[in-house]
């Protein structure tokens, strides 16, 4: 794990132009750099904020279009990515027996997020990453020992203090609309401090794009009808991003009327 956050720190330490390098492998783009800002001239507020994307699924095929700056990334990430997916997968495999639904089959895309929070001189203008909740089965997140992340608990923010050598494990939405509401995606954020730049990698696992996301038969009976409209995952995906800056809008986006 110390591993893997050194090399995540080392290639953000790269400059711009060698991270577009490093990123450009692929012309189909499994690999790239999604920046802070989209449109800075007309957005609430700024995203404080320089991912890392690419795919870890079949490894074999996608860890050719990873970086190779540094030059230890895919010697490293590569085991890196292989344990925290079995791990992942022994979560959701707990998830399944409890929902009576095989979650492993429905899985698709395994991506990694590497997140770089550089340093802002006035942290109260901007923001890491915005509230939400993970549009994955789950997410395994490996935070470095800077402060950031917070998660939303009884109408306030809760620090999630950065523990060595820990995991934090989001839940994300797709299993609170399966579970009917019963389990609940983790609302959470991350801010941006003044003085030292932070690191976080998300291991997300999601479902297939033509999976249908919708309450499993078990959770779901005369008293407690279904919440959550059935909806194939990539519409799921257009819903989410259409209302990624107001949960309640998309919130209702997804809920049956009843
Ligand atoms: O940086 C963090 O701790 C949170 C990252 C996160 O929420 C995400 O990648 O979805
Ligand atoms: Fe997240």
């Amino acid at each position: 794990m110390d591993e893997a956050m050194s090399v995540f720190k080392e290639f953000h330490a790269l400059s711009g132009e060698d991270k577009a390098i490093e990123t450009s492998k692929d012309p189909n783009k499994s690999c790239y750099i999604y920046p802070s800002s989209e449109n800075y001239a007309t957005e609430k507020f700024h995203l404080w904020r320089d991912a890392l994307v690419h795919n870890c699924n079949p490894l074999e095929e996608c860890i050719q279009f990873w970086p190779e700056q540094p030059p230890r990334y895919r010697e490293v990430v590569g085991p890196y990515t292989a344990e925290v997916r079995k791990l992942g997968f022994r979560i959701l495999e707990f998830f399944s027996q409890g929902l009576g639904i095989s979650l492993g089959g429905l899985v698709g895309n395994q991506n990694l997020v590497v997140n770089h929070y550089p340093p802002c001189p006035d942290p109260s203008l901007t923001m890491g990453l915005g509230k939400h909740i993970d549009p994955a089965f789950i997410n395994i997140l490996l935070q470095s020992d800077v402060y950031g992340l917070q998660v939303f608990k009884d109408e306030g923010w809760v620090v999630v203090e950065p523990i060595p050598n820990a995991f934090v494990v989001n839940l994300g939405y797709p299993l609170q609309i399966i579970s009917n509401g019963k389990l609940k995606g983790a609302e959470h954020r991350a801010v941006t401090n003044s003085n030292i730049a932070r690191t976080s990698a998300s291991f997300f696992i999601s479902p297939s794009h033509e999976t249908l996301i919708e309450p499993a038969k078990s959770s779901v009976d005369a008293s407690h009808p279904a919440l959550y409209k059935s909806l194939p995952y990539k519409d799921f995906i257009s819903k989410y991003l259409a209302n990624f800056s107001d949960s309640k809008a998309l919130e209702e986006a997804l809920r049956t009327t009843v």
